[in-house]
């Protein structure tokens, strides 16, 4: 049964907007393709848009249908030409897929972006470009701005250091076909692998031939991507905040369009939801969670491959029975905030005993009380914390409720739709730089 009513007794459908990763790799293949492609149910939120806005300002059409049912993008076959200043502000995927493409393509590219995204590490990816020829100026911190001055690259072999990023490998094999000889690339101490099989998966479903060799290298032959429509699933990192609300609040969620065949890691994360004692089922059209009653604790889970996951389970670790332990994600500490301190203080201030190391943090049970959340601008924070709100009955104020858009501009709406004791929150200030 699908209702409106309170969770507990009743299914409810969720509505999760298009993955973000997902729309972001297709706008960036259909760009590179040869032709029109169609975009159906892109994410509409300030990351996918920078990132539409950024490849028309490479002089891509991309046009919307009238209510976002599709993006119709004509790409060259080619990469980036001309002259632009590319806009990237927090969306660290256009810092990371973007640079490439312009490298790959003919002109001059001055890309910028946000106060949060300049502080981001970008040197692995701009010491791979330098290796293959790029030509590039930027700053002593090998961050943004940075100006490309294109002319093609041949391509070769190369190594890139991908222990802060798995975003640097997935920009330049998104690249790979459009280089004279194609590339050959290794990724030491890759993270977050499961984006490399989405990446790999897309180019593949664009024309591309790209293989894994034993070693673990990866080898992209030159060629031309073909235009392609493609249908955008929801986004399994924004889903995680309603299954885990389901499954502390003892209600029934399903979200239709995530299944068996989901190209994205972090479904995953219903995995770790039924360790914690959730009744769970994926079928191959959809995930639903179920909440049994109290949150398992007593376990460690490392979500090194699904980082984008460990703040939601983070949260509501704090209503286990035992303390959890999460481990594999210091490479969060350099997304939009260093999310292992932020999650750490933000439960302290909510009472709630943590520790932390460079790379692990231990969350202990205990009963949260009101406190004013400290966002750090960072979408994830205030989503996780809306969900242990929601869960323990208790008044949280946000500080950046509206940071959130850069994902799922709908959550808060979306959250009081499904989990009436919800209450939204107060949107005392809009945070958003826009380009310089
Ligand atoms: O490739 C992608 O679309 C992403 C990769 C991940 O980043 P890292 O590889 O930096 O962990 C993830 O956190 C981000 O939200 C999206
Ligand atoms: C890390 C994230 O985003 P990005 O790196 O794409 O800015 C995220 O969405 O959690």
């Amino acid at each position: 049964m699908t209702t409106d009513a309170a969770p507990g007794t009743t299914t409810h459908m969720a509505r999760i907007p298009g993955s973000k990763s997902l729309t972001n790799r297709m706008l960036l293949l259909a760009a590179s393709a040869n032709g029109t492609s169609r975009i159906y149910a892109p994410l509409v939120c300030q990351d996918t848009l920078t990132f539409r806005d950024a490849l028309r300002a490479c002089e891509i059409p991309v046009q919307a249908s009238p209510r976002d049912e599709y993006w119709e993008v004509t790409g060259a076959g080619q990469g980036a030409i001309g002259r632009a200043r590319v806009w990237c502000a927090d969306a660290g995927t256009a810092a990371r897929f973007l640079p490439p493409y312009a490298a790959v393509g003919h002109g001059n590219f001055l890309f910028d972006g946000s106060s949060q995204l300049r502080a981001r590490p970008l040197g692995a990816l701009l010491e791979a470009l330098r290796a293959l020829g790029a030509d590039i100026d930027v700053g002593p911190g090998a961050r943004l701005p940075l100006l490309i001055r294109a002319e093609g690259l041949a391509g070769g072999e190369i190594s890139v250091e991908s222990s802060s990023s798995s975003q640097y490998l997935s920009g330049l094999l998104m690249a790979a076909p459009l280089m004279r000889t194609g590339l050959r690339v290794r990724a030491p101490g890759l993270v977050s692998r499961p984006y490399t099989d989405m990446t790999l998966s897309l180019m593949r479903r664009y024309g591309a031939d790209a293989t894994e060799g034993p070693d673990g290298s990866i080898r992209v032959e030159p060629g031309v991507y073909a235009a392609t429509d493609m249908v955008v699933e929801p986004d399994a990192s924004t889903a995680s905040y309603v299954f885990a609300a389901a499954a502390v609040t003892g209600g029934t969620v399903t979200v239709p369009g995530l299944g068996t065949d989901s190209l994205q890691g972090d479904l995953r994360f219903v995995e770790i939801l039924a360790k914690a004692g959730a009744e769970v089922s994926v079928d191959e059209a959809a995930t639903t969670v179920t909440g049994t009653g109290q949150l398992r604790g007593g376990f460690a889970v490392d979500m090194g491959d699904v980082s984008d996951t460990f703040m939601t389970l983070a949260a509501i670790a704090a209503l286990a029975d035992a303390p959890i332990t999460i481990h594999g994600i210091g490479h969060t500490r350099l997304k939009e905030s260093d999310r292992l301190a932020a999650v750490a203080d933000n439960l302290r201030a909510c009472g709630i005993e943590t520790a932390h190391g460079t790379d692990w943090i231990t969350v202990h049970p205990g009963a949260p009380h009101p406190a004013r959340i400290a966002c750090h601008h960072d979408h994830r924070v205030a989503m996780a914390f809306s969900v242990l709100g929601i869960a323990s009955s208790t008044a949280f104020e946000l500080d950046d409720a509206h940071c959130v858009a850069k994902t799922f501009p709908g959550f808060h709406g979306e959250m009081q739709r499904l989990f009436c004791q919800y209450e939204l929150p107060v949107v005392t200030s809009v945070s958003m730089e826009g380009p310089r």
